[in-house]
């Protein structure tokens, strides 16, 4: 990453000591693997705790947060550093702008992310939302047209505000369970992606943001099921980058090239050529047929008839 300033990753000190641990166990296990730096890429609707998320996970205050959607229209790379591995995360302006998917802003993000490779891409969604809609899927095929279907085989789903209290009746892993699904369903429909074509299956995490969070013996934040979260979304983070698939370099290519889920479409302006042709010798074969046809006499009778009346 030239020109990209990193500094060390001091804010892991301000996590309790459990979380420290599990996060300093966590990137030994990526340095055995000889992997020493990730980017993750951080895209969702405006509001939903991207921003509020990045800062939680580097454990500084490094981005700005608003209650209004942000007007922060550009992305901004974070990276830390520890143990000699650096950790990028790239977070983005919300993608939708007056009830639309903002064509604008995603193109934005394609191009800051020059000649970068996203290792993982997390979209965020809050978690106390109770339904999906076209918008989302708009979302999904956006995202899916600009970096390709491979981009979900690197992708976690976020779900913010997981303190929630579920409406009555429903236990809190049946709330997380029937919007994880919902959400689930929208990233295959959007992203035109059958459950075979993915390496594994994406994962969904809770995270808290809050300063009201609730803390276990260890004064670690914890979700209303008891889990840690913030060692839960690195361990996943890291889970991801182990599944098998590649990360997806932003190439030129990719960024003026035609949509990679398209790629062939360049065979329709020969096909409608050969068809064009087709139909042309046809017509000309229909002519000769009937110039070769021979006619009844009557005809050849009315004909001679109409020529002499000129
Ligand atoms: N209770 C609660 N509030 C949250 C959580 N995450 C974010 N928020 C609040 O939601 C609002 C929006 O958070 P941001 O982090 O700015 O959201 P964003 O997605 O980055 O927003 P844009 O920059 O507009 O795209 C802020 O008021 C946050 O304090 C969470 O997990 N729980």
């Amino acid at each position: 990453m030239a020109g990209q300033i990193v500094r060390e990753w001091s804010g892991i000190q301000q996590f309790p000591l459990a979380t420290q641990t599990k996060l300093l166990e966590y990137l030994g296990t990526l340095k055995q693997e000889n992997v020493d730096s990730l980017t993750i890429l951080v895209m969702g609707k405006g509001g939903v705790g991207k921003s509020s998320t990045v800062n939680s996970v580097i454990g500084e205050r490094v981005v700005a947060v608003s209650a209004f959607q942000s007007e922060a229209s550009r992305p901004v790379m974070i990276s830390r550093s520890r143990a000699g591995f650096t950790l990028n995360i790239v977070d983005t302006p919300g993608l939708v702008e007056g009830g639309y998917v903002n064509d604008r802003a995603i193109d934005m993000i394609k191009s800051f992310l020059l000649d970068k490779t996203i290792d993982v891409l997390l979209y965020v969604d809050r978690l106390d939302a109770y339904r999906v809609d076209t918008l989302d899927r708009q979302i999904i095929k956006a995202i899916t047209d600009s970096f390709g279907k491979e981009i979900w085989n690197r992708a976690a789903i976020v779900l913010t505000h997981a303190q929630l209290s579920p409406p009555d009746g429903l236990s809190y892993e049946d709330f997380f369970s029937k919007r994880s699904e919902a959400l689930l369903k929208v990233v295959r429909l959007g992203g035109r992606i059958k459950k075979q074509d993915l390496a594994f299956s994406m994962p969904v995490i809770l995270v808290e943001n809050s300063g009201r969070c609730n803390k276990n013996e260890s004064g670690e934040k914890v979700l209303p099921n008891g889990i840690s979260w913030i060692p839960k979304l690195v361990k996943t983070i890291i889970d991801v980058v182990s599944n098998g698939s590649n990360g997806i370099l932003v190439d030129k290519k990719l960024i003026e090239g035609p949509n990679p889920n398209e790629q062939h479409k360049w065979w329709i302006p020969l096909i409608a050529a050969a068809q064009y042709l087709l139909v042309q010798k046809i017509r000309g074969l229909i002519k000769d047929d009937i110039a070769k046809e021979s006619k009844a006499a009557w005809e050849l009778r009315d004909i001679g008839a109409a020529k002499r009346k000129f």
